[in-house]
């Protein structure tokens, strides 16, 4: 295997089990992520992506009659303990969304919004705060003279970078995207695969995405699922290349799903 072996687990999965309203959706997931790096997950519709990426910030808290056993620890912490303060694990772990989410406010204040609850009030802070983020996500260009405009204003491409500007606002640590690319226009999507190929060097990234070639672009590791199971995981050339069970060959090849 590559360095991925030897490089720091920054989440580990350990005996996963969730359930909606007693159906099981997800089946014994155990998966280390990599520190800065991306990790793919992928599979049909329905196997589990989104849910598995949701338990990683405690998201599926939000669905009535979901149920998790198992443990997810976030470097040592065990993130489903029963002291875990949720506000300060979203803050650790963010998230960006299948559609551009972005508040009806300003385009500053979209980005200043996380570090405001997060008790910043100092004005030249944050201004600085929004001027970075808005860089790392490679949107300041676009967006340096028009910060008091409404966030709406902008093209469904640039609404998911301030999304991610959003999201990095507050310094996370691991960063979720469920499908960040899947309503933009391939020129959009490319600009987002550039983005997160940049920002691994400062984030763990896990990416949910119905797009294969999208997982062999763009990810360091790609895991596997079907019909909630974890069927394999491993760095991404060799899923693609030379997958282990027959099931990722027969999905990687466009045999199903
Ligand atoms: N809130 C919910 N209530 C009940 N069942 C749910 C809920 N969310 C997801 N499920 C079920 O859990 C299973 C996994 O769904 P999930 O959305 O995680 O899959 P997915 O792989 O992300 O699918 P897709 O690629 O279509 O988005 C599905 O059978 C789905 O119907």
């Amino acid at each position: 295997m590559s360095d991925i072996t030897r490089d720091v687990m920054k989440v580990k999965i350990e005996n996963l089990f969730l359930y909606y309203e007693g159906v099981m959706a997800l089946k014994n997931i155990n998966m280390k992520i990599p520190n800065k790096s991306v990790t793919a997950l992928i599979g049909p519709s329905g196997c589990g992506k989104s849910s598995l990426l949701r338990c990683l910030n405690r998201m599926n808290d939000f669905v009535p009659n979901a149920k998790v056993e198992g443990r997810i620890y976030l470097d040592d912490t065990d993130i489903y303990s029963p002291g875990m303060d949720l506000i300060e694990l979203r803050k650790k772990v963010g998230m960006v969304f299948q559609r551009p989410n972005p508040f009806p406010m300003s385009i500053y204040d979209n980005v200043a919004f996380g570090p405001r609850l997060h008790g910043v009030t100092d004005r030249s802070r944050l201004d600085e705060i929004v001027e970075n983020s808005l860089k790392a996500s490679a949107l300041w260009d676009e967006v340096k003279d028009i910060l008091t405009r409404s966030a709406l204003s902008l093209s469904g491409g640039q609404q998911q970078r301030l999304c991610v500007a959003r999201a990095i606002a507050v310094n996370p640590e691991v960063l979720l995207m469920d499908e960040p690319t899947s309503a933009l226009d391939p020129m959009a999507t490319a600009r987002i695969e550039q983005l997160i190929r940049n920002l691994k060097n400062h984030f763990t990234i896990v990416i949910v995405t119905h797009n294969m070639q999208q997982a062999a672009r763009i990810s360091d590791v790609t895991a596997f699922l079907l019909m909630g199971e974890l069927v394999e995981m491993g760095p991404t050339e060799k899923i693609f290349t030379s997958p282990e069970d027959q099931r990722t060959a027969d999905y990687i090849t466009g045999r199903f799903g």
